[in-house]
């Protein structure tokens, strides 16, 4: 990719809202762009056949804004584009990310910052989100969605992480390695046997057999314990592993339940006093895939009460936006209670990966109109246009998904050659990709206005 931002291809875009009015430079394209067309060719082509580079109008001007310390990986993958990017350490509270999301492009965002309706409706340009993480709850996807914005995530490249943590849990929690820690920062020896216990040969209950659980299923396994699961689809056990039909049957066998399960309208509360007490006495509970799964003050109950012999969490309902701020809990102080400030895929490998995976996501939507891997967003991609294709042009066409619109597009398009073409539906939007070959400037600029001025435009992009 030229790290140029002075490349000659360009775009133009319009966005209109669900009621109708034209949203001023939405979705990626910088303020005062207009639509009018130039053309210089991008270097000469010799031997292969190279994909053709399509960007926006004026890469410089593309605002991307990284918050939650994003990983240098995507930094300096992103700034090799030629955008502008900013960064910020920590998680924006909803009135500064307001004001900041305002005028941007892309933003990136990790699972603490909430891009809620109201904070999606005051980003004015915003095409693109990266979530650079698994999760993507804090994302009001659909909303986004709805206006033209495709989210994309990184679906496993933090999973081994995770699932490393628990198992190194499973065995802190059963030799009661937290508090023997803090007694000798407290300066007591008390060595004891009572009640600590190995791993061999006991069941580990996992709920939900992802790419976190079964990854942990499989290390489980070769730690000599006995692996049970529960999903709400039917899913092949991996080695010896045995998926139950029950939560519940999950619950009383288990001498280590561990949660990995993603945050939904299903999974909130999912553990409360009921399935606490299901669980076998001296039992072991791990958490590290949202807080909201577990109701926090009934887990301190059974804890302080003894009912079980620890916990391990990673993830509350409310955390601190930033490293120093103050944490507190209901949790602090119980015994054998392992408190981590959300660490399970904050690894240098995962990070990395995550920065590398996610900004490429990004790149390709934004230069290419790619939408492959977006978690709210139909996925649509064509094979490159080539660079020696000089008058070829790039339609991406976010509209409603409903009747008749591909025969209007087919009408626009009539007279011109279209070389290729795709489209695909996700509720209530579609995405159409189509490359036309062979139009004058004057041609495009009368298939932007023609495509975008259609009822059912939500985001028209032309990519050259
Ligand atoms: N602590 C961390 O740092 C950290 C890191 C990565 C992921 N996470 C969290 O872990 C979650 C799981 O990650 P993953 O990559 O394994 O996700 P995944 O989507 O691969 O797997 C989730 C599994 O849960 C199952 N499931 C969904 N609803 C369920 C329900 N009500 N009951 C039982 N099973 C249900 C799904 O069928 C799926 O098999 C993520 O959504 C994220 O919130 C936390
Ligand atoms: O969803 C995830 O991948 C995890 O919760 C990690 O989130 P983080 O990137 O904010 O640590």
């Amino acid at each position: 990719m030229p790290s140029t931002n002075s490349t000659p291809v360009q775009s133009v875009a319009t966005a209109t809202s669900a009621s109708g009015p034209i949203i001023p430079g939405a979705a990626l394209i910088p303020e005062g762009s207009a639509p009018v067309v130039t053309r210089e060719r991008q270097g000469s082509v010799s031997g292969f056949k190279k994909a053709k580079v399509l960007k926006p109008f004026n890469t410089a001007n593309i605002k991307i804004l990284l918050l939650e310390n994003v990983n240098e990986t995507a930094v300096a993958a992103l700034r090799d584009q030629g955008y502008q990017v900013e960064t910020f350490a920590k998680a924006l509270g909803e009135e500064d990310l307001i004001a900041k999301i305002k005028d941007v492009h892309c933003i990136g965002i990790r699972s603490k910052t909430k891009l809620t309706k109201k904070v999606l409706d005051a980003a004015e340009k915003l095409g693109v989100i990266g979530c650079f993480c698994i999760g993507t709850n804090q994302v009001d996807l659909e909303y986004a969605a709805s206006k033209g914005i495709a989210v994309f995530n990184s679906p496993f490249s933090n999973s081994r992480s995770v699932a490393e943590l628990v198992i190194a849990e499973i065995v802190l929690l059963s030799r009661q390695l937290g508090d023997r820690n803090n007694e000798m920062h407290d300066g007591i020896w008390s060595k004891v046997s009572a009640n600590c216990y190995e791993i061999r040969g006991k069941t580990i209950g996992i709920v939900g057999y992802g790419h976190i659980g079964s990854q942990l299923s499989v290390l489980a396994e070769s730690m000599g314990m006995r692996v049970l699961f529960y999903d709400v689809v039917p899913l092949m056990p991996l080695g010896t592993s045995k998926q139950v039909h029950t939560l519940s049957g999950l619950l009383t066998e288990a001498d280590f339940v561990t949660l990995h399960v993603p945050e939904t309208e299903e999974t909130k509360n999912m553990i409360g006093e009921n399935e606490l007490n299901q669980m076998k006495q001296g039992s072991f509970l791990i958490n590290a895939s949202r807080g909201t799964i577990v109701q926090i003050p009934a887990l301190a109950k059974a804890l302080r009460s003894g009912h079980l012999g620890g916990a391990a969490v990673d993830v509350f309902p409310k955390e601190p936006a930033a490293n120093g701020n103050f944490f507190e809990s209901e949790l602090v102080g119980c015994p054998n209670t392992l408190l981590t400030p959300h660490i399970g895929g904050s690894t240098e490998e995962a990070q990395s990966m995550i920065g590398v995976e996610v900004s490429q996501a990004l790149i390709k939507f934004i230069n290419s109109g790619t939408s492959i891997g977006a978690v709210n967003f139909p996925e649509v991609d064509l094979r490159a246009i080539r660079d020696d294709q000089e008058n070829s042009i790039r339609l991406c066409y976010t509209h409603a998904n409903v009747p008749g619109v591909l025969l209007r597009i087919t009408n626009i398009l009539a007279e011109h050659n279209v070389d290729k073409q795709f489209s695909d539906s996700k509720g209530k939007i579609a995405y159409l990709m189509a490359d036309i070959s062979d139009v004058t400037p004057e041609q495009i600029q009368d298939i932007y206005r023609l495509v975008s001025e259609t009822p059912t435009n939500i985001v028209t992009r032309v990519l050259y």
